[in-house]
């Protein structure tokens, strides 16, 4: 199974349609790919906090419009990253779309853990309450957005929910590039599942971005790391391997739940 990576640049001088038009053109130049990722918020960008009111979007509103098509198009599985959606009740979420190769949309993700602490994401967004995985034909995908990665009850979840593949799209800052790769690298190997994290490039809202979209193995072999600029990694992923892994080191058996707490020190 091929795999695409697009590490789009985040220019704030680029608009934002023209941004989804460029993007959409890159996506129908993967019609050899099975799958196609692109990354967190690359519309507006990750940390374009005073953009996402203006930017927000109804789930089947325009980025919606230009995806399906693209992935029609191609006709490819496209993960189309996140975009700011705007619930007709009134929040805004950080909502990842997976359309289908007929440009059907068959999952949108409320990114559970939203990031800023007390500003940002954080504040001005609600947090998504559900895991959500896709059923592709050689593969089971499950699905995580840029700070989801932190929190490894939420993989584990998914791999319960039947993931054998993690997508991550993400707007991860220079800065802490060193945890997203140790942390991609984590995921897939206690999770023993394909880790496909996609990254933006380029500096926007004066944070430099890390770039380095990363796709490693159920045995945490790294098999593409790109640099820091805009960027395609294509991969072959074997949906064997996660079979192969998982049987030959079954650690994942060896789980131990409902543990009791700690006795109170005396
Ligand atoms: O956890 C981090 O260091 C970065 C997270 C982030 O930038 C995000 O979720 O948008």
């Amino acid at each position: 199974m091929r795999a695409s990576l697009l590490q789009i640049a985040v220019d704030p001088d680029e608009t934002v349609a023209d941004r989804r038009e460029r993007v959409a053109e890159l996506v129908r130049a993967e019609r050899d790919a099975d799958l196609v990722v692109l990354p967190e918020l690359w519309p507006v960008g990750a940390f374009a906090y005073e953009s996402f009111a203006d930017e927000a979007e109804p789930l089947e509103g325009p980025t919606h419009e230009v995806m399906s098509k693209a992935a029609r198009d191609a006709g490819v599985w496209l993960h189309a990253g996140s975009i700011v959606e705007r619930d007709p009740d009134g929040p805004l979420y950080n909502t990842s779309l997976v359309f289908s190769p007929a440009g059907e949309l068959v999952s949108a993700y409320r990114k559970i853990h939203r990031f800023g602490f007390d500003k940002g994401e954080a504040v001005m967004m609600a947090p998504g309450q559900e895991l959500a995985t896709v059923r592709l034909p050689a593969l089971t995908l499950g699905l995580g957005t840029c700070y989801d990665l932190r929190f490894p009850e939420l993989f584990r979840g998914l791999v319960d929910a039947g993931a054998q593949a993690f997508v991550v799209p993400a707007g991860w800052p220079e800065r802490r590039r060193a945890h997203w790769t140790l942390l991609a690298r984590a995921r897939a190997v206690e999770n023993q599942a394909y880790m496909l994290a996609c990254g933006t490039a380029g500096t926007h809202a004066d944070v430099e971005q890390a770039g380095h979209s990363i796709v490693v193995d159920p045995w945490g072999e790294v098999l593409a790391e790109a640099g820091a600029g805009e960027e395609t990694l294509r991969v072959e992923l074997d949906p064997e391997k996660v079979t192969v892994t998982r049987d030959q080191f079954p650690a994942l058996k060896d789980r131990l739940l409902g543990l009791a707490p700690p006795r109170t020190p005396r």
